[in-house]
Order: structure tokens, then sequence, then C-alpha cells
């Protein structure tokens, strides 16, 4: 089971000690069955004998199944821990475009669903651990007992676990139907938070999007996990009925065949009865273990997906390159969607920035400015040309450090509560100094780096947001429709105070703007029309 193999990764060498007490665990519940049985067929003078024996096994099977679990717990728990870290480091390693073609859907899905799932799963590991040594303990004082019938208690256990691993796997399929509904479940309830407005004010809309979207995907989510559960039940009971008729083949049809010693069958009775413990709870971890193994699966997928494209990310990158020239080489990039005939291209362009320049990207909706944006900060890979810096050709290499000559503020921007990633002494002062600039010093406190409020006017954010780009005190800084947002008054601070201050410092500013009433500030304009430079 590639659960065991996630944990064996791990640390092999806890498995293997954990396997170990795990083992003595089990081969002193089998010595346990055992001295009952003693005690129940021998005569006064011997049970003292044995009640010491029997409290000597009893103390030894508490202490070795306790360091058996603990040290299964915390293998499990950390490797857990780890598998969260390592896939989010992964999606942070990856580059901005795959990212978007994956969809922020599946990732969510299985950073939340899919390693809950493993959690919950990895947490019954080492009493299934425990459970599978009890059984086999038992087992060899079955065998002790009568080879014949250890043999055909291996038979029906053949049996039972032949058809349960087949109903198992059946079920592990829908699971994984399931799964994959999970991920348009997440599409919707993005949806429900994101779109509330929208959904609240038209409720035709609501309706429609409740019984003919979310309901859908959550009846066909809900369906395929019955059927499945329905399974390992019959799974389940199926395990239990055999274990009955063995039993019953014992008890009642043995003693037909051949002569058999009291004491004997009641040692046989005593062990299978005692076995039926740990294979039942065997029984009730396997839906949870089949559902971890569907989400190992689907990390597996998805983090050799992420893996597989994942940047070249440098420990420590310069924190701020030497800049004379950003040059752009007949660059291109292509959204390729297969629904659609025609894919927008954007390029070839050339380009060339300086230090200290102020430029406009204009040009109408869709015409591949924010493209261009992302690419010009090495957010997008471009597909052919080249970005070169100083000279210098922009490769998986140095692309972590290109990026740190830029601060931006896109128009999907995201605004951190804390001020991060900002090592100055006075960040509170200059932050304030800031807030005052950009008029929120009302609204707005700063204390050791965190902002009292983020829950602002969608224009405000977009101020904390320059604040913050401020902050970071880059070479170049590029603003996406900033001034979109503000109001006539602080749109004239912005074009005719703000960027001259940050030009007379000698930052480079590129400003994707549709305000032609500001256009002639510019010391160079670039206009693209569907993709192309105009
Ligand atoms: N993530 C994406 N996946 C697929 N196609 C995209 C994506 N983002 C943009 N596009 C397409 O690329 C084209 C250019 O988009 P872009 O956002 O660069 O335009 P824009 O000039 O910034 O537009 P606007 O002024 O409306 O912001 C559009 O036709 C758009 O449909």
């Amino acid at each position: 089971m590639n659960l065991i193999g996630f944990l064996l990764r791990e640390s092999w060498v806890t498995v293997a000690i954990a396997a170990f007490t795990g083992s003595i665990s089990g081969a002193c519940s089998a010595f346990l069955i055992a001295s009952i049985n003693n005690a129940l067929s021998s005569n006064n003078t011997s049970t003292n004998q044995l009640l010491w024996g029997f409290v000597g096994l009893a103390i030894v099977t508490l202490v070795s199944s306790l360091i058996s679990g603990f040290l299964l717990v915390s293998l499990s728990q950390e490797a857990v821990y780890k598998l969260r870290l390592h896939l989010s480091g992964l999606i942070l390693s990856c580059p901005l475009r795959h990212l978007e073609e994956l969809g922020a859907n599946r990732i969510l899905a299985t950073l939340t669903e899919d390693i809950q799932a493993i959690s919950t799963a990895v947490f019954t590991i080492p009493f299934l651990c425990i459970d599978i040594a009890i059984i086999f303990g038992c087992l060899v004082y079955l065998g002790s007992l009568s080879w014949v019938v250890l043999l055909i208690t291996l038979v029906f256990l053949a049996v039972a676990i032949g058809s349960v691993q087949f109903l198992l796997s059946k079920a592990e399929r829908l699971l994984k139907l399931a799964r994959d509904e999970q991920d348009r479940l997440f599409k919707h309830f993005r949806a429900i938070t994101d779109g509330i407005k929208e959904l609240k004010l038209n409720v035709r809309r609501r309706e429609a999007f409740l019984t003919e979207e979310l309901q859908v995907t959550a009846a066909s989510s809900r369906d395929y996990r019955v059927t499945s559960l329905r399974i390992l039940a019959i799974a389940s009971s199926f395990g239990d009925l055999l274990f009955f008729i063995l039993l019953g083949l014992l008890v009642f049809g043995l003693p037909q065949l051949t002569t058999i010693n009291t004491s004997v069958l009641s040692g046989y009775v005593l062990t299978l009865t005692f076995i039926m413990r740990p294979i039942q709870s065997i029984l009730q971890i396997l839906p949870g273990l089949s559902q971890a193994s569907v989400a190992l699966q689907k990390i597996d997928t998805l983090g050799l997906s992420l893996a597989s494209r994942s940047e070249n990310i440098p420990n420590q990158p310069d924190p701020q390159p030497f800049f004379k020239s950003v040059e752009l080489i007949q660059i291109s990039h292509t959204y390729r969607r297969e629904q659609e005939e025609s894919n927008f291209t954007l390029g070839p362009i050339n380009l060339t920035f300086h230090p200290g320049e102020l430029v406009f990207i204009v040009g109408g909706n869709g015409s591949g400015k924010s493209t261009l944006a992302k690419i010009i900060a090495g957010l997008y890979i471009p597909e052919s040309g080249e970005i070169s810096l100083n000279g210098e050709k922009i490769t998986d290499n140095n692309r972590e450090s290109y990026r740190q000559l830029f601060a931006t503020v896109f128009s999907d921007f995201y605004l951190f509560e804390r001020i991060l990633g900002i090592n100055i002494n006075n960040l509170d002062t200059q932050a304030q100094e800031y807030l005052r600039q950009l008029q929120l010093e009302h609204k707005v406190q700063i204390k050791d780096g965190v902002l009292s409020t983020t829950d602002l006017s969608q224009g405000q954010r977009k101020r904390l947001a320059l604040l913050t780009a401020y902050l970071e005190d880059r070479l170049i800084y590029l603003f996406d429709e900033w001034a979109s947002d503000q109001d006539p008054f602080f749109r004239e601070i912005f074009y005719k105070q703000l960027l001259p201050e940050l030009q007379s410092k000698g930052k480079t500013i590129l400003v994707i703007s549709h305000d032609d009433r500001y256009f002639h500030l510019a010391d160079k304009t670039i206009k693209l029309d569907y993709g192309k430079l105009a």
C-alpha cells in the first residue's frame, strides 16, 4: 500500500522499530491467550504461577504496543506536516502560467481535502500495525495447538482477504470518481463566496446555480461515495460472515470428524474470538485507507505535475540586482485553450527600458497589456524570444533574481496584513509617513509592521498596496491600472505627484493606464493592439 511507502520514505528506521515493538505486542497477546487457556484447564497449584506470568505478559504487551503506537503517531504526523510544506513549496516554485492552467480549485482541493484524508488515515496506521501483529501472534499460537486448524483458518483468511481486496479495488475506483467531483465542488464553493452579491441579488440565478451546478456536482460526489462505502460495508460484513462460518466449522464440524480434547477446542475458540476484534477494527479502518490512497494518487499527480515545471529557485537570490537596461527581444506568448479556435498571441515584441523612465502601456481591453506586464516582470516565461538584463540573458537560473527588480500592483493584487520581507529598522515610522502621503493616516495604523485593518474600499486597499510597493524600494515599479479605482482628486495626485516623485528617485515606472488625460506625462508610450505593438 502506498500509504506505508509514504511512511517508509519518511523514516524506515522508525517504521522498523515500530514494527518490531508491534510484533512483540502481538506475540505477547498470543501468549496471553495461551496462558488464559492454560489457566482454564489447569489445577489450583499452578494457578499462582500462571497469574504472575499473565500480569508480566500484560505489562509487556501494553508497553510494547505503546512504544509502537507512539513512534508511528509521531512519524505519521511528521510525514503529513512535511507533505504540507513540500506541496506549498512546490506551488510557490511553480511558474505562474502553469498554476493558472491547473486552476486554483484543484490546488485548494488537494491542500485541504487530500491532505486531510491522509492525515486521518495515517492516524489509524499505528492501530492497524498492532492489530496485524496480534493476528499474526494468534495464528502462530493456533499453529502450535493444531496445524490442521491453522490451515483451515489460513484458507478462510485467504478467501476473506481476496474477496475484500476485490471489493476494495471496486470501491477505490468509485472513490477516485468522487474525488474528481470534489475539484468541481471546490469551484462552486468559490463561486458561493466570490459571487455572493450576484447570487443574492438575482433569485433565479441563485436557484439555477444551486440546482443546476452545485447540487448536480454534490449529488454525483455523494452517489459515488455512497456506492463505494456500501461496497466497503459489504466487504466488512462478508469478512465477519466468513469468520462465523469458520467458528461454526470448528465448534460443530471438527468434533464430528475427529475426537478433540475440550481444552484444545476451547483454545481454538478463545483464540479465534480474540482475533475477531483486530480483524473487525482493520475492516473499519479500510475505507479511510482507501480514501487516503486516492488522495495520495491525486497529490502524486499534482506534485509531479508541479515538480515537473518547478523553477530553479536559488536559496538567497540577489535582493536588488544592478539595472542599466531591460531588453525584450522578439518576445511572444500564447494562451492556448482547447475549446477555442483562435488563441490570443502577444508579440513578437521588441522593447527596451532604462533607469528613470516613465513608460505608459496603453491599448484597448484584451489587447495584452497585463500579459506583457507579467512577461516584463518575469512572472510569465516567454514562449519565444528572450529578456536580457544589462545585456545578460534571463534564464531559469537567474529569473528569480531578475524578479527582485520589480515592485508591482497588479489589478488583482493581494494585500498581506503584515508587511513581510522588509527588514528596515524604522519600518513603522516610514510606513506611517507613506500612510500620510496616501491620505490613509486616519483609517489605518501600523504597529510592528502589522496593518490595523485591510477592510477598506477598493481604492483605499490599492493605496495600501502602493504603500507596500514603496516600502519594497525596488528599481522598477509596475502599476496595472492602479488609478482606475481612485477618485479624480487622488488620480491627479498619483499621476502628477507620486509618479514624478518616484521618477526623481531614479525609479523606472511602467504604468498600464486608460487615463488618456495623462498620457502626455510619459517619456515613452507603448500602445498594444490585439497583442501587437501599434
Ligand atoms: N489566464 C488567462 N488564460 C487564458 N487567456 C487569457 C488569460 N489572461 C488573459 N487572457 C487572454 O489574453 C488576452 C489579453 O489579456 P490581457 O489581460 O493581457 O489584456 P489587457 O490589455 O490587460 O486587458 P484589460 O485592459 O481589459 O485589462 C485576452 O484576450 C484574454 O482573453
